[in-house]
């Protein structure tokens, strides 16, 4: 089967400064891959440049085996930001069909995809409520939820649940699973936290500064799931790859 997402050769350049030196990664379809390493080794460059935001220059990213020409091509990529970024006047509901705004989709299909959304994250009975009246977790909710609407065939997050108290982001965790077991989806996300890392991953992927790259690749798909961050075989995982960092 073709990877969900391939990238080749990919560099970026800012000013004289070569953030990314020359990416190589593939993803397969339904894999879980952490991007983890210290600040500024480009791993939001990265993301963004997998999203589709920003152009690389240099390489070449494949989306389901096609090679990425326009626009239209990253129409089923989805990109979950750190920060929540809903909108305050809109409701939740609204907030949620703005992700399928300017597509093709119709307005009845629009609504019904909405509706699902709302229901997978657990958010139906709020739907015409309004952000500022929501918890951190619910606010949370709603951003993956206009992720979801799009029907994504990968999911990239950047650090999204790093302002959200440790219960909080564990119930997050156990939503995403949930939600990518359910549909099959391929998940790429940025993190600082090496429990996070483990407790999702499929594999992780270290990266290293000046310039940008990968350094090291590590399988997770031998640990059980569920993972339990308080289980010793869980916990060690974590320990060792807080020492490696
Ligand atoms: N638009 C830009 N213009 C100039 N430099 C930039 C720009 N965006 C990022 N950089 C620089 O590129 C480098 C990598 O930034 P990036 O945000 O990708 O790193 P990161 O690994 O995600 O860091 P963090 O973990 O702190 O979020 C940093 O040195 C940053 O200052």
């Amino acid at each position: 089967m073709a990877p969900a997402l391939a990238v080749s050769g990919i560099a970026k350049h800012f000013g004289q400064q070569t953030i990314l030196g020359g990416i190589d990664l593939e993803v397969r379809p339904g894999e879980i891959v952490a991007l983890i390493g210290p600040s500024g080794c480009g791993k939001s460059t990265l993301l963004n440049i997998l999203s589709g935001l920003l152009p690389p220059d240099a390489g070449h990213i494949s989306i389901g085996g096609a090679r990425t020409t326009g626009f239209d091509d990253w129409r089923r990529v989805a990109y979950m930001f750190q920060e929540d970024r809903l909108l305050p006047w809109r409701t939740v509901r609204d907030n949620v069909s703005f992700g399928l705004e300017g597509s093709a989709v119709p307005r009845g299909e629009r609504r019904r995809r909405t509706a699902d959304a709302l229901r997978l994250v657990g958010l139906d009975g709020v739907a015409t409520a309004w952000p500022h009246e929501l918890s951190g977790g619910m606010r949370s909710r709603a951003a993956l939820a206009r992720s979801l609407v799009v029907q994504p065939a990968v999911l990239l997050m950047d650090e999204p649940f790093s302002r959200l108290d440790p219960q909080t982001r564990s119930q997050m965790h156990d939503e995403v699973l949930r939600i990518q077991a359910d549909s099959g989806m391929t998940v790429i996300f940025v993190t600082h936290d090496m429990e996070e890392a483990v407790v999702l991953a499929d594999r992780i992927i270290r990266l290293a500064p000046h310039p940008g790259r990968i350094v090291e690749a590590l399988e997770m798909e031998d640990l059980p799931r569920p993972r339990i961050p308080t289980e010793p075989e869980v916990a060690e995982r974590i320990r060792q790859l807080r020492v490696r960092t």
